[in-house]
Parts: structure tokens; sequence; C-alpha cells
């Protein structure tokens, strides 16, 4: 079995560790380096907590998940050679992170958190890896999820879609149980009912093969009551409102 180390142990790389934990990666075949909450993830999953550079030493594949701001200051003193180095920092190309490691076995990522429950979408571009080194990146990214190759001139759609993509759908899950209760329910049901909705729409969507439009259609009953719901979505502009969103999340500057 490949070994995995993670320099950086924020939320996404707890993610990707949770994931790979539930594939049965032995604990012991993953690493850990941080200033703060390593020593925390070895106690509670029985990962290793090590320094970075020992990190990168012990691993075949490291994955750099500090902020996209901290690459200089984190990586000036690490020696990578041609060590694997699997980025998920958003905003950083290819080139960055060659010129930063000064490895040329090089993967930029952008996944999302739904990596812990292995059903992330991963967007991957990079330089050309070896064929132990590819098949190395093909078995740590598929035990997460579904990852795709994606030009780098693309990520940044990419990830205001998919990335931050789970933030917002939790926030029309907030939204939904908020006007639930407005409405009468009570805070726990109206929480339960509103994630059980989002999560079986998008199971039932998936397997339609129908577009999200006409789906739209098989619930909204001829002059009922979801039709002057989606009337009323339509007036309000929430089309635009998403839109709008999207482009601020796209033209982020992250570093
Ligand atoms: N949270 C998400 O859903 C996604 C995050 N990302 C990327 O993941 C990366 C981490 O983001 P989050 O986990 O959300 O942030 P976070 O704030 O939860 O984690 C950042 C982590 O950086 C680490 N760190 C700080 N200083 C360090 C140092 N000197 N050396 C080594 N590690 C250090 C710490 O372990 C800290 O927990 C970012 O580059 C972000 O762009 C990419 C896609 C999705
Ligand atoms: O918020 C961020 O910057 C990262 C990138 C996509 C999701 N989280």
């Amino acid at each position: 079995m490949a070994k995995y180390g993670f320099i950086g142990t924020g939320n996404m790389a707890q993610a990707m560790i949770k994931g790979l934990l539930a594939q049965g990666v032995v604990p012991s075949d993953i690493a850990v380096a941080s200033p703060t909450t390593a020593a925390k993830l070895a106690q509670a999953w029985g990962v290793q907590a090590l320094s970075a550079q020992q990190v990168i030493q012990a691993s075949d594949l490291t994955v750099l998940a500090f902020l996209p701001n901290q690459l200089a200051d984190v990586t000036a003193n690490l020696v990578f050679e041609d060590q694997l180095v699997v980025s998920v920092l958003a905003g950083v190309s290819v080139d960055q992170l060659v010129t930063a490691t000064g490895s040329h076995q090089v993967v930029r990522t952008l996944p999302n958190v739904n990596v812990a429950i292995n059903q992330g979408v991963t967007a991957f571009a990079t330089t050309t890896l070896t064929v132990a080194n590819q098949a190395i990146f093909h078995d740590f990214s598929t035990q997460l999820g579904t990852a795709i190759a994606v030009p780098e001139a693309q990520f940044a759609a990419f990830s205001a879609i998919a990335g931050s993509g789970p933030a917002y759908v939790f926030k029309f899950i907030a939204a939904l149980a908020k006007a639930g209760v407005a409405n009468g329910l009570a805070d726990d049901l109206a929480t339960t009912i509103a994630t059980q909705t989002v999560l079986g729409s998008a199971q039932m969507l998936a397997a339609s093969g129908q577009s999200a439009q006409v789906m739209q259609d098989t619930v909204a009953s001829p002059g009922g009551s979801t039709r002057a719901g989606l009337d009323d979505f339509d007036q309000q502009g929430f089309d635009a409102v998403v839109a709008h969103a999207i482009r601020a999340t796209v033209e982020h500057k992250h570093a």
C-alpha cells in the first residue's frame, strides 16, 4: 500500500484523511505535519505526526493542504527532490508548485469536502508523471470519489461549482429549514427534512437522466403550489443571484 503524507491538517486535509481511512487505508500509512493539529489527529486517528520534512520522506504522495498564501513560507526550507506532490491549494498553478517545491512530479487538484464520505469531485492537472506516480495518484484520488482531468484555465470555474458548491448547497438547506421554521415547523424537523429532500433530489436527478429544468416540471403540478413557488423564485431573480455569487467566487484572487 502507498504511504500518504499531509502538510497542513485543516478542514480539507481532515476530510481527505477521513475518506482514506473509510476506504481501509491503515492509519500508520498516513503521516501528518502541522504546527497546530497534527498531534491531536495522531491521538484521535492513529496517524503519524511528523515534521514536514519527515512527512515528505515517509510518503509516496505528499499532499500540500495549507492556505494558498502560505506556499512560499511553508516550502522555503523543505526538500522534495522529485517526490510526488499533490496540492489542494486553490488558485495555485502547476508552474507555481514546481517552482516552490523543485519537484517535477506535481499534481494540482481542487477537491471538495465530500471526499470525507468518498463522494468528492476533484479536478486535477499534472506535470508529466512517471507511470508509477500516475498509478499512486489514481489510487489515491479514486478512493476519495471522482477525479476529472481539467485544463488549468477552467480550475476557477470548477472550484466555484464543485469546491465551494457544498457551502452553497448547505446555505440553501439552511434557508429552506429557516423558511420551514418560519412557517411553523420545529427547528430539528425542518433541518432533517430539508437535508433529506436535497439528498434525495440530487440522487433522483442523477438517476433520472433528465435535465434539472425538466425535473422541476415533474414536481410542479399544473396550477399547483410548486408552480407558485417556482414563479416567485423567478420573479425574485433567483438564477441571477446564484450567477452573481458564482462570478464573485470565480473572480476571487486566492494568493
Ligand atoms: N475547505 C475546502 O472545502 C477546500 C479547501 N481547499 C484548499 O485547501 C487548503 C486548506 O484549506 P482549509 O482546510 O479549508 O483551511 P484550514 O484553515 O481549515 O486549514 C489550514 C491548515 O493549514 C495548516 N498550516 C498553517 N500553517 C502551517 C504551516 N506553517 N505549515 C504547515 N501547515 C500549516 C494548518 O494545519 C491549518 O489547519 C487551502 O489551500 C484551500 O484552498 C480546496 C478545495 C476545497
Ligand atoms: O474557500 C476556498 O477558498 C476554498 C476553495 C474552494 C473551497 N474552499
